[in-house]
């Protein structure tokens, strides 16, 4: 039996299995199982083609995934909001490869990638699907492109594919500590009422990926698919927008139940009429919550024309990387103007592990 023939199977069994707390341990080995297979499935394909054109390098200050199902104007849009233009067509399959462009704003360099669309069951390896899902898991933020003249069904089933390879959207890890030993046998504790699974189905699970040895510390009420994913290790957290095109060809009465449905993530353009552009790449820099910031030699103005944009979290450390590669290695201490300094407006005195926050002006002082 083919994996794929296997993971039918066990959702078969699954579906006919009725859910309480009778049969909770036997669907939670299934889950097991089936996330399993699910993994055996994503490994290089050593026969298949190779994902030709589809590794584009990273580039800029963050990378930014257009997902979709055929023709919903991912071309469209890149071609509207970059200086790269990508071929559009009223016919499906019109992109084949990964098309990057770049979006320049508030200073930063956004790599905005242009896709194939994907069809159902992308991941098992429809078409290029499964390339395409796996170049979604590089991207800072991911853009579900949905047409907003077909199937109200897009958003999900594009999750759906995404979720196949190991992609969560807009979650955060499960808070569960899991660590691996090469003897002691396994000690699971936890500091919250579990719920939604018990100690049983956990030794169970690690018993079908064969770890004899580990300590679990559940600090969060999780359920088994999240206890899976910690143990996987392979899951993804990315962020994600849902941007609904074409909204020229629906009714008001269309559109406005869309706004209803839509979450504060969700953003309504068309790239035909030029419509809400300017809300997306807003909408985007959010998401993305880049850090931006000036430096400033001594005795001179801050830099405002060229900011090193980075990542919320980022330090004195990362700033020092952003500048040069030896620089923290020469660093004596830094001086920061802004939000971060605890005197603002006057500048504070700082070392390495500082910080930074949007728009600080930072100077470096070295040995
Ligand atoms: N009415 C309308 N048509 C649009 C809009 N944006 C794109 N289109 C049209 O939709 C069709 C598909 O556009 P593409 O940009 O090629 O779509 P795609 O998602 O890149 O398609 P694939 O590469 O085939 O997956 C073209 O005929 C576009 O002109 C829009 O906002 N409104
Ligand atoms: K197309
Ligand atoms: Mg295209």
């Amino acid at each position: 039996m083919g994996v794929l023939d296997k993971i039918e199977a066990i959702k078969d069994e699954m579906s006919k299995t009725q859910k309480n707390k009778a049969t909770e341990y036997h669907l939670g080995q299934l889950k097991a199982k089936l996330a399993k297979y699910r993994a055996q499935l994503l490994e290089p394909d050593k026969k298949g083609p190779k994902g030709e054109g589809f590794e584009v390098l990273k580039s800029g200050d963050a990378r930014v995934c257009l997902i979709g199902f055929p023709s919903v104007g991912k071309s469209t849009l890149l071609s509207k909001v970059t200086k790269t233009e990508s071929v559009v067509g009223a016919y499906e399959f019109t992109t084949l490869t990964a098309i990057p462009g770049v979006l320049e704003y508030e200073g930063a360099r956004i790599q905005l990638l242009d896709l194939p669309g994907i069809v159902q069951d992308a991941a098992k390896g429809r078409g290029r699907g499964r390339q395409v899902v796996s170049v979604a898991k590089t991207a800072d933020v991911i853009i579900l492109m949905i047409d907003a003249t077909k199937s109200a069904e897009q958003k999900k089933m594009l999750e759906i594919e995404l979720d196949a390879v190991g992609i969560r959207l807009n979650a955060r890890p499960p808070d569960v500590v899991f660590k691996q030993k090469t003897a002691g046998g396994i000690t699971i504790n936890n500091t919250v009422k579990m719920t939604k699974t018990d100690e049983r189905t956990i030794r169970s699970i690690l018993q079908t990926y064969k770890i004899h040895n580990c300590d679990v510390l559940i600090r969060e009420d999780v359920s088994v698919d999240e206890f899976i994913d910690v143990v996987l290790g392979t899951r993804q957290y990315i962020p994600a927008l849902t941007v609904i095109n074409k909204i020229d060809g629906v009714s008001m009465e269309t559109l406005d139940s869309m706004a209803r449905e839509g979450d504060g993530r969700t953003v309504m353009i068309s790239c035909e009429l030029g419509l809400g552009l300017d809300w997306l790449l807003e909408a985007i820099w959010m998401e993305l919550g880049l850090v931006k910031v000036y430096t400033k030699k001594r005795g001179d103005q801050p830099d405002l024309s060229d900011p090193i944009c980075l990542r919320q979290g980022a330090t004195i450390e990362t700033v020092c990387h952003g500048i040069h590669r030896s620089l923290a290695s020469h660093f004596k201490y830094a001086l920061v103007w802004g939000k971060s300094s605890k005197f603002n407006p006057q500048p504070q005195k700082v070392g390495l592990t500082h910080l930074v926050m949007d728009e600080d002006v930072v100077s470096i002082f070295t040995k």
